[in-house]
């Protein structure tokens, strides 16, 4: 995990850890190892510490939080041994020296970093801080100021930038040209050249504990604290890191480090803490699929796009960003000439706003290839179309696309509700179709559901998830079913909301309760945003909207919601939705007129309104929520309850620090969730969404939680 060897007199130590040299036991121990050689050593006149391969340690080992590993040879005791040796240690970074990793820097006597690196402390976005003396160094390093921004909100900064902060003293210059080996090869020296120079230096005033904090007012840690929580509502970790860097100013290092170890202590163990780290480690497992080699994607180096309307617009902007070209196809001129200006919008935007620059911006939109033509996208790898959600429109896409594209070509299509079936059997190559479900903005958000046709091959699925992660999607596959994962969800949750409204609440006691649980704005605000109308074209293709065609033994709760879109309270595009909204606000205020409706409505539909509390209107909507997700992973739409947590996390605003809804369930317990449903499903029979999933009643019978039995579940059948 280390290795130890002597260039010139210095001693190297190399962490060798790969894929991010993450701090383990055995590098921990490693490290201590070539220490105690290099103190022992005479001929040794001062130390490098390096990480080998593309990055410097990009923190503590994350797994072994879990597994209670991080406490054997913990890494402040290493940091502390590294910042007493006897002999000036100069840390080499390259990559990114997160968390653990930049507090070892800081332990080192001397810091350089190549140009191309980035440093932080993320601990906060994983529910704890910077427990390893980062709270008590940087800011003795930086200033309390600058260090707490750092801390408290998690982002990492270019080396460049750090080094105008003071963490770094010097940086190495490494082009966006050079490989991984020659930046190792040229800091390595850099470094070795620094040790020499600094080899019979005092380490006085080198020893980053002992430098003194410049104190700040009380009314900066107000400030923060208020910016905090706007900015992270909801997390505990950021407000508790400040404490602990507000501890650096207030007492001697050793103290400053027990307070910043206590609330440590107190972090690791809570519930946000284990939600954060769940994510983390569910995110980066929705490229691993039962049953799909990933290596079998073939590249994706041209796309074609059809539809240039929003959501195609934004669409090719993920692919042109990443330098692949994308033949941009619309039928008309007029809506052709709207895209590729929404496109060049989009690039002035972010040049203005300093987000890359005007060489960067022209170099994209150069990959931009507008026309009118089908004919154009003969040799494209991929092709996505964008056109309007209708099924034979969809189809004729297809099937014209089937005729002009190279055989090999994969067909996507964007849709968030229609079967990937029928669609992909208007064409002659269903192994090569597949669902792409961008959510909107597509070009912001960072979900992407790739849903699995019936007869979609392990190709076409390996290329398309392997590309999502090329533009920087997190994508997930999904089953071919009614709204796949996240909005077949949404509808149980969505009509919970809606129910709840017939017996006696109003949309703003539903969206406080929800925005009080953590989402960023409740369900009928979010529609207003997104317009009423999408809701009631939903109904429409379900045919629902007409009473004389639904089932008379499902209740319906959508009455208020289709009378707003008659009285073109489409939301917030119409000033007028759920809420009322000042010219270009998007802050609703309660409506009598809408109030008075639903009131009208609860009287005409037979319900006696009463008042309900918010544990029921937070229990209705999210067990509702979560019982249709345990449905999903039991007939195999969803293969993993990670995977739904990802989709709920970056689709709809469910709050990170409860982990999605599947890792709440548990957290809540599957029996209380499962006596709830059963005890809502009788007060409310003819609502399908309380009958209760099979796998959610084995589980809540047998006492197991979700997250165990599925990981046993998939270890079973990767072993088969
Ligand atoms: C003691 C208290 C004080 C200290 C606390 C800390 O330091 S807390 C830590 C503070 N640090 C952070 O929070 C930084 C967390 N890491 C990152 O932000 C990113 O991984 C990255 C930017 C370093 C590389 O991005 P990228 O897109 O190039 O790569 P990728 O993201 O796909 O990861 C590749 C593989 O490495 C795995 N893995 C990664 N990091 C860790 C880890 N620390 N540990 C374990 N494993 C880790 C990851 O799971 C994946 O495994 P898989 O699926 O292949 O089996």
């Amino acid at each position: 995990m280390t290795s130890y060897k002597t260039i010139k007199d210095v001693a190297v130590i190399t962490i060798e850890n790969p894929p991010v040299n993450a701090l383990s036991l055995a590098v921990r121990e490693g490290i201590l190892d070539g220490l105690s050689r290099a103190s022992k050593d005479d001929t040794v006149c001062a130390i490098v510490i390096i990480g080998g391969g593309r990055t410097f340690p990009a923190g503590a080992d994350i797994s072994e939080f879990a597994n209670g590993k991080a406490f054997t040879k913990p890494l402040p005791q290493i940091i502390e041994k590294i910042e007493s040796t006897q002999k000036p240690i100069v840390c080499a970074i390259h990559g990114t020296a997160f968390g653990g990793g930049l507090e070892v820097a800081l332990g080192c006597h001397y810091r350089i970093a190549s140009t191309r690196s980035k440093v932080g402390l993320p601990e906060v976005n994983l529910g704890i801080l910077p427990g390893a003396g980062g709270t008590q160094r940087l800011p003795r390093l930086i200033g309390v100021w600058l260090a707490a921004e750092m801390i408290c909100s998690g982002k990492p900064i270019e080396a460049v930038d750090a080094d105008a902060k003071g963490i770094l003293d010097d940086l190495v210059e490494i082009s966006s040209l050079e490989s991984v080996q020659t930046e190792y090869d040229k800091l390595l020296d850099a470094a070795i050249t620094l040790a020499l120079r600094v080899k019979n230096h005092s380490l006085e005033g080198k020893r980053v504990s002992q430098l003194k904090v410049e104190p700040v007012s009380d009314f900066f840690y107000e400030q923060l604290a208020l910016q905090i929580s706007k900015n992270a509502r909801g997390m505990n970790a950021p407000l508790q890191a400040l404490k602990a860097v507000k501890a650096s100013a207030m007492f001697p290092f050793k103290e400053g480090m027990q307070r910043e170890q206590q609330i440590l202590g107190r972090l690791f163990v809570s519930s946000q803490a284990k939600a954060l780290q769940h994510i983390f480690f569910a995110e980066r497992q929705t490229m691993k699929i039962p049953g799909i080699d990933m290596k079998k994607g073939v590249p994706i180096k041209f796309v074609g796009v059809i539809g240039a309307g929003m959501m195609g617009s934004g669409i090719a902007i993920n692919f042109i960003k990443k330098g692949i070209p994308v033949v941009l196809i619309d039928a008309e001129q007029e809506f052709l000439d709207r895209g590729v200006k929404a496109i060049e919008d989009y690039f002035k935007g972010r040049v203005k706003k300093g987000k890359t620059t005007r060489f960067l911006a022209d170099r994209s939109l150069g990959y931009l290839r507008p026309s009118l033509h089908y004919e154009d996208l003969s040799n494209v790898d991929l092709v996505i179309e964008a056109v309007f959600e209708n099924l034979d429109v969809k189809k004729s896409v297809l099937k014209h696309l089937d005729e002009i594209c190279k055989p090999q070509t994969i067909l996507c299509t964007n849709t968030s509700t229609l079967d990937i079936d029928q669609i992909a059997s208007a064409t002659n190559r269903p192994d090569r179709v597949i669902g792409t479900h961008f959510f909107s903005p597509a070009n912001v958000m960072r979900l992407m559901e790739n849903v699995a046709g019936s007869k979609t091959s392990e190709r076409t699925i390996a290329s398309v998830m392997q590309i999502s992660k090329t533009i920087s999607k997190i994508p997930v596959l999904v089953g071919n079913c009614f709204g796949f994962i996240g909005n077949r969800m949404l509808f149980p949750y969505n009509n919970q909301a809606n129910a709840l409204l017939q017996e006696g609440a109003f949309p703003h006691d539903v969206d406080k309760v929800l925005y009080d649980f953590g989402f960023p704005m409740g369900l009928f605000q979010m529609s207003d945003l997104a317009g009423n109308d999408i809701g009631l074209h939903i109904r429409k293709a379900q045919g629902i909207v007409d009473p004389s065609q639904r089932d008379p033994n499902e209740r319906y709760v959508s009455t208020t919601a289709d009378k707003l879109c008659e009285m073109k309270r489409f939301g917030v595009k119409s000033s007028k939705g759920w809420y009322s909204y000042a010219k270009g606000s998007r802050k609703g205020r309660p409506d009598k007129e809408v109030m008075d409706l639903i009131v009208e409505n609860s009287k005409a539909e037979g319900f006696v309104r009463r008042n309900i509390s918010a544990k029921e209107i937070e229990e209705r909507c999210l067990y509702a929520l979560i019982n249709e997700g345990f449905k999903c992973l039991e007939e195999g739409m969803a293969y993993k309850p990670g995977d739904i947590d990802i989709i709920w996390i970056y689709g709809y605003g469910f709050p990170p620090q409860k982990g999605g809804p599947m890792h709440y369930a548990d957290a809540v317990g599957l029996k209380k969730i499962y006596d709830s449903i059963l005890q809502y499903g009788k007060a409310d029979p003819k609502t399908s969404a309380w009958k209760p999933s099979k796998l959610l009643e084995q589980l809540a019978s047998s006492g197991k939680k979700l997250a165990k039995y599925w990981t046993k579940k998939l270890k079973a059948q990767s072993n088969l």
